[in-house]
């Protein structure tokens, strides 16, 4: 009996080769040849880049050899694998099989459908205003319906709620069409995993992970640009989705026209959909954010208006500056303001000192060797035995966490530098790591309180 992994890879190998031989017989002159010889052909195995076609009479043999590469260049566009075609006969495959002993076991990585959604960034808590209305209404109508707006492509300066945005259409899918195969990505770690595809010979698996899914969020698009492999390989899975009626949203810091090193046809692919941009929050909608993120926090004081009409007209050019006025603040209450029953305008200036000296209170520089340090300590720990190998439960937890601090404080810092800094760990390790931190801060209060506590002390 076929063993399920084994069984995976065949059902796609056939699909593949399916839709190959849908592509030669749309090109093909001669029906009678296409519709009596190249149907009845089947893929058998892919080793080593050579695709085996077998068909029952030898004498066949020669119409699908003639057709060899044509068909390896119709494979390599419906799988992205680069593959020379092998025609055998029935017989000759049965033969080649038998004198082979034993039978080599196909190798396939574990499919990992972890679909990455954090789960906090929803609907529900994203602040509408004028600022980025439509942009939300094109993301609740694609998760309402998904392929209304196909793609759709959202783009905005950082921090104005695109990631926030792509979590939102693919928690909303989740909860109302718990079927749907949803994966959240972003550009970099596209590029990470093919790399490594290439590396472990595990294109097929990538491919299948890419191709199986219904809904595609991929962030930050703009980090494929210049990268020729990605963005083929981008190219061939968005066509295969956009053909099968599968919805893809995409964010960029910029409109696709204005994207520099993109290949043509992927933006002309982009621009085939919807493009939505999201403003900075005009001084309504930031207060309404910060009221938000206020709420969020529980806390048991009062702030006057006032500190917020400042904070709102102060930090509103990245709603991550909004977040990080408000973290200034209650972290100064703390230390300076315990016996405060309120906060006052005269606190708050206090706190943020100057106003033009805000962002560098709010700029966060933390760097992986500082968070690592007061996570280790935190938890009793040294930071040897943080980026150890250790499986300890106490550790693992630490160590999670520390992963996730760096990629939130740590400006620009990419998976693969971050895995570098935790004792070597590849990105998707990372990757794993802060996608269990997000969900269990939202599962356990007490959890999220220390992760809380710590990005305090690392203000
Ligand atoms: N309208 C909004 N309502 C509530 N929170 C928001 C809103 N817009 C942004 N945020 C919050 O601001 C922070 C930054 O947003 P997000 O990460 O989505 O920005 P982005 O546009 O993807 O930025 P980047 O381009 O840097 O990746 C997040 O915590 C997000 O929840």
């Amino acid at each position: 009996m076929r063993g399920a992994k084994e069984g995976e890879y065949m059902d796609n190998l056939k699909q593949f080769w399916t839709e190959t031989l849908n592509r030669y017989g749309e090109n093909s002159d001669d029906k009678i040849v296409f519709d009596s010889i190249f149907t009845q052909t089947e893929a058998k195995e892919l080793q080593n880049n050579e695709l085996i076609i077998t068909i029952e009479s030898v004498f066949n043999k020669t119409f699908i050899e003639d057709a060899s590469e044509q068909l390896a260049e119709f494979f390599y566009e419906v799988s992205g694998i680069k593959a020379t075609i092998k025609v055998m006969s029935n017989q000759e495959y049965d033969n080649m099989n038998k004198a082979k002993a034993p039978v080599v076991e196909v190798k396939e990585e574990v499919e990992d459908f972890d679909d990455h959604l954090s789960a906090d960034l929803t609907f529900d808590n994203f602040v509408v205003g004028n600022c980025n209305r439509i942009a939300q209404n094109a993301a609740l109508a694609v998760a309402l319906k998904p392929g209304t707006y196909n793609p759709l492509f959202l783009h905005s300066n950082s921090g104005l709620g695109k990631t926030h945005l792509l979590n939102a259409i693919g928690n909303y899918v989740k909860t109302k069409f718990p079927g749907k195969r949803i994966l959240y990505t972003n550009a970099e770690a596209f590029v990470n995993d093919y790399v490594e595809a290439i590396g472990n010979n595990t294109i097929a698996s990538f491919n299948r992970r890419y191709r199986s899914v219904d809904i595609l969020l991929i962030d930050d698009i703009q980090f494929i640009a210049n990268k020729e492999g990605s963005m083929e390989m981008f190219f061939n899975i968005f066509n295969t989705l956009q053909h099968s009626g599968k919805q893809i949203v995409i964010t960029s810091d910029k409109p696709p026209v204005e994207l520099k090193g993109m290949e043509n046809r992927l933006v002309s692919r982009f621009r085939q959909g919807l493009t939505v941009t999201i403003d900075n929050p005009e001084f309504e909608t930031a207060k309404a954010i910060l009221k938000k993120k206020i709420e969020s926090r529980m806390i048991d004081y009062p702030i006057d208006e006032e500190v917020l009409d400042f904070i709102a007209s102060h930090f509103n050019k990245d709603v991550r500056d909004l977040e990080g006025a408000v973290t200034t603040l209650l972290f100064y209450k703390v230390v300076c303001g315990q016996n405060l029953d309120h906060i006052s305008l005269d606190f708050a200036l206090e706190a943020f000192d100057n106003p033009d000296n805000t962002t560098t209170i709010t700029k966060k520089e933390a760097t992986p060797d500082t968070i690592k340090e007061t996570v280790a300590s935190y938890y009793n720990l040294s930071v040897t035995q943080l980026t150890s190998k250790s499986r300890t439960n106490n550790i693992i937890t630490a160590r999670h966490i520390a992963m996730y601090l760096v990629r939130e404080l740590v400006p620009d810092i990419s998976y693969i530098q971050i895995g570098q800094e935790f004792g070597g760990r590849d990105h998707s390790t990372i990757m794993k790591a802060c996608s269990k931190v997000k969900k269990k801060m939202k599962q356990d209060p007490n959890y999220k309180t220390a992760i809380n506590d710590l990005m305090e002390r690392l203000s």
